[in-house]
């Protein structure tokens, strides 16, 4: 049940002049993904809900929305402790609303804030609204967030897309197409849909289905008339002459359909209609829709002919074929974007006039030339925010824009090769134009940026396309993306004889690291745990004991409870920290330098050699020992709200949501870093300087969240750089590391091997599926308590560059070594609370001997092992990781 409050502000809500409608709160839509992929989406329940409450307002007079808007808005338990999720439905430019439709988040509740001050008496949602009010009239006014130019520009886009749709008003053909109230009656539909819709029930759908190909479906769905008059209605549109926005590059006499002003009727074949249909064949990602791009492809002789093999930014597609009479045009289908069988023909699909093919978004499918008459599809793109917030989504497409394709199981079938996507289209087909060798490989590997901060070395993985010439069957060599092994048989001798010249360009490496930190190379070559031993040449690095082997590093990702009782049995000092002061004491007796230092007593590691700034590792452990004896410590699961609770209950901090994604860490944190925090940071070297620019803490102030956090990445970046070749340089002089830079490698380690393998991006995974998860869990596992310290540096030396480009692009998965970094550039303690991927639901709580309270700890802590310069930067992950949230 919504608690009564949210029920009270609703009806406060409606009683405001601005809202045409205030629907009643409903429990969120998502359905379990339990199925075939372990657990990944969240789950609402009625009890805890999120709520989404649907709103229709009129946007604000005398400005460029001065029109309907749809809003949901999402709402959890804490309601009204924690602020409200805002999501524009309808298409809407604005520059604080993000692509997704959700309203900034920073901004947002900075617009709350200041209506804040006369907000007595007023409840939370209609201030919510009033906020969401003043951020589309006056976002000028919200300078942390906003920017004048993208604040013009999005007016003007807004401008001219409802300037069209008032200009065609007059011209419509068929009203009913446009307007919700008469749009999509029982006649506008093929009978038997119209029979599913009205029983939905599992059969009912099931009835209607044809499973064309595993997950592609076709079924009836509209009559001839509807058909007709959607035809009849884009040629009075193609003749009006108004300008229109094509659907996307590659086809260019199609119409976005949602901005000629169909967007209200399409809401309600998408919502009412499309929704059941989608929830019955993919539940989770189909089980809730936000937000619909619609439009209507075309082919025709003489005009666009076909398209490129691609997959649509869509969760759920739907395809529906309008008419008119054609030859050719045929959907080919082929595997699921990133998956061994990607390139592989699955099906040849005929479209029929009013019939729906539905197909999940990631799948690879393209259309085959026209050869005879016209063919119209409209087409709609389905977007699911909160599956795009899983682990499920954030790794399936983390995955994908890197080269982290899977090995692919045989040559792909020449049909699904992909002339904008694929870097070897060359090696298996002509290009057939001038203009198609030029569109190689743009889709797939989208240029870096922020890796160019550090030196131009990590493009050369992606110079390929550069060198077309490379690509007409001669050079499969530099081609790192997918099909490069199965492609061709000469490959792996060539990786062979590279890997050979690789070990003697070790020593020259080695030298450069030491040389320039901003310039390091380090060779991609990716390693089976068999071969790293035998190429970790003897004279790198100190031989360590036997107390360094079969350590687990701290943060190991487990899934299961078993998994986390076996890794109980290991001595680790960090989780003596929970379980009592014994074990802490055992490891400070033994002094052993191998220990991560508990109590979380961290450095960054490039000071390492700073002899007088260190703490003796021993002394260290004791102290955090001594930490742990002094307060009672247990393990509890809880979920993310109880810790939210607790957290706001015990310490009084409450959460910020900073969105999902890698980057988010940076954002949750860039609120929490002042100007004296970054102060000096551009001196320490012209690397710095060039990275961060001059006069940092006087720019820091004004600066707006998102400059913040992308100079935090950066600054993370150069230290985990610098860090890299500090440890190179250690191992070449054969020193043992510090306490402080083994804990650090080790951290880096297992966000590496955990963003690797599970990405199935390196062959320690190869003989891994990409879905079988908990097998590539289990190897992440195998591989961190069982490599030795030198495997570990070895691994992390090799694997350095391209680590720091996931960095730079994304923000990796894990995000602690990046939390590490941060802590030590800018002297402050970071810490993570939430739940983690190694406890699960199991928390740790400690009580204060003064207290008898139980409080949440952190589940990771970077502690700057200098004299902090301030409190503890705090971030909160929901739903295990990805998602952040800042604590203040
Ligand atoms: O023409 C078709 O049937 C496919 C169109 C399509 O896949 C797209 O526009 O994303
Ligand atoms: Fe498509």
């Amino acid at each position: 049940m919504p608690s009564a409050v949210l029920r009270e502000d609703i009806s406060g809500l409606r009683k405001e002049p601005f809202a045409v409608h205030v629907s009643d709160p409903e429990v969120m839509g998502i359905a379990e993904d339990r199925i075939k992929d372990g657990t990944e989406l969240f789950v609402p329940r009625g009890d805890t809900g999120p709520w989404l409450v649907s709103i229709v307002v009129h946007g604000p007079a005398s400005t460029c929305y001065d029109h309907r808007l749809r809003l949901q808005v999402k709402v959890n338990s804490a309601w009204p402790q924690t602020p409200a999720e805002v999501r524009v439905q309808n298409w809407l430019q604005h520059a604080l609303v993000k692509a997704d439709g959700i309203v900034d988040e920073a901004a947002l509740a900075e617009a709350l804030s200041k209506s804040d001050s006369n907000g007595e008496g007023v409840s939370k949602l209609c201030r919510t609204m009033q906020a969401v009010m003043l951020l589309l009239r006056e976002p000028e006014q919200l300078c942390e967030t906003a920017d004048a130019d993208a604040i013009k520009d999005a007016a003007e886009a807004n401008a001219e897309c409802f300037k069209t749709i008032s200009q065609y008003r007059a011209l419509r053909r068929h009203e009913h197409l446009f307007n919700d109230e008469i749009a999509f009656s029982k006649d506008m539909f093929d009978p038997k849909f119209w029979t599913a819709y009205a029983t939905n029930t599992p059969e009912a759908w099931s009835a209607i289905m044809t499973e064309e190909a595993p997950e592609v479906y076709s079924f009836p769905i509209f009559s001839d008339s509807f058909c007709k008059d959607m035809v009849e209605e884009l040629d009075a549109f193609n003749a009006s002459g108004l300008p229109a926005r094509r659907p996307n590059s590659m086809n260019n006499y199609g119409v976005v359909v949602n901005e000629i002003g169909m967007e209200p009727a399409l809401d309600k074949l998408v919502h009412t209609f499309l929704q059941p249909v989608a929830h019955h064949l993919f539940p989770g990602p189909g089980s809730h829709f936000d937000r619909h791009h619609t439009f209507v492809v075309r082919y025709k002789v003489g005009e666009d002919l076909g398209l490129d093999m691609h997959t649509d930014d869509s969760d759920v597609t739907f395809n529906v074929c309008l008419g008119r009479e054609f030859k050719g045009a045929g959907l080919q289908f082929c595997g699921n974007q990133g998956a061994p069988n990607h390139r592989h023909a699955s099906l040849l699909y005929q479209h029929k006039l009013g019939h729906c093919v539905v197909h999940r978004g990631h799948r690879r499918h393209g259309a085959d030339d026209i050869t005879e008459g016209e063919r119209l599809n409209l087409i709609v793109w389905t977007r699911n925010i909160e599956y795009r917030r899983s682990r499920l989504w954030s790794r399936h497409n983390m995955q994908l824009q890197s080269t982290g394709y899977c090995q692919e199981s045989a040559p792909p079938d020449p049909v699904c090769l992909s002339y904008t996507h694929d870097r070897d289209y060359g090696v298996f087909k002509e290009y057939k134009t001038q203009k198609m060798m030029q569109n190689c490989g743009t889709g797939a590997f989208t240029p870096m940026t922020e890796n160019n901060l550090l030196n131009g070395s990590m493009l050369k993985l992606f110079a390929l396309c550069e060198s077309k010439q490379g690509l007409l069957g001669k050079d499969v060599r530099a081609y790192m993306g997918p099909g490069a092994a199965g492609a061709d048989l000469g490959y792996q001798a060539q990786k062979e004889r590279e890997k050979q010249l690789e070990k003697a360009q070790k020593h020259q490496e080695v030298s450069e690291f030491r040389r320039a930190a901003s310039d390091h190379r380090i060779d991609k070559a990716m390693t089976k745990p068999s071969k790293v031993a035998q190429t970790i040449a003897p004279e790198v690095g100190p031989q360590v004991g036997p107390q360094a082997k079969k350590r687990m590093p701290s943060f190991v990702k487990v899934k299961s409870k078993e998994d986390v009782f076996e890794e109980k049995q290991e001595p680790d000092s960090k989780r003596a920290r929970v379980e009592g002061a014994e074990t802490s004491a055992l490891n400070a007796a033994a002094g052993s330098p191998t220990s991560s230092p508990a109590g979380g007593s961290l450095l960054g590691g490039y000071e390492s050699s700073d002899e007088a700034g260190h703490i003796a590792a021993a002394e260290q452990v004791a102290r955090a020992a001594a930490q742990v004896s002094s307060g009672k410590c247990r393990t509890q699961n809880m979920n993310d709200r109880e810790i939210l609770s607790n957290l706001q209950q015990r310490y009084g901090w409450t959460p910020r949501d900073m969105g999902a994604g890698g980057n988010c860490l940076f954002l949750s944190m860039a609120l929490q870093v002042q100007a004296n925090d970054v102060k000096d940071l551009a001196s320490r070297s012209s690397a710095w300087e060039a990275a961060l620019g001059e006069n940092l803490t006087d720019r820091w102030e004004g600066m707006g969240l998102g400059d913040r956090a992308s100079l935090l990445r950066r600054m993370a970046i150069l230290n985990e750089s610098e860090f890299i070749a500090e440890l190179a340089a250690t191992r070449a002089r054969g020193e043992q590391l510090s306490a402080d830079v083994e804990w650090r490698t080790r951290e880096l380690f297992t966000d590496m091997a955990e963003e690797f393998i599970s990405s199935n991006k390196t062959e320690l995974a190869a003989d891994i599926p990409g879905w079988n998860r908990e097998g590539l869990y289990s190897r992440v596992r195998e591989v961190v308590s069982s490599w030795t310290l030198d495997q570990i540096c070895e691994f992390v030396l090799l694997h350095a560059d391209e680590y720091l480009q996931t960095t730079g692009r994304e923000g990796n998965w894990a995000g602690s070594s990046e939390m590490a970094a941060l802590s030590s550039v800018l002297q402050r303690p970071v810490q993570a609370y939430g739940n983690n991927w190694v406890s699960q639901d199991e928390v740790k709580l400690e009580q204060a001997e003064d207290d008898k309270n139980w409080r949440v700890l952190p589940y990771f802590e970077a502690n700057c092992f200098m004299e902090p310069r301030g409190d503890a930067i705090r971030v909160f992950q929901t739903h295990g990781g990805g998602h952040y949230q800042m604590l203040a």
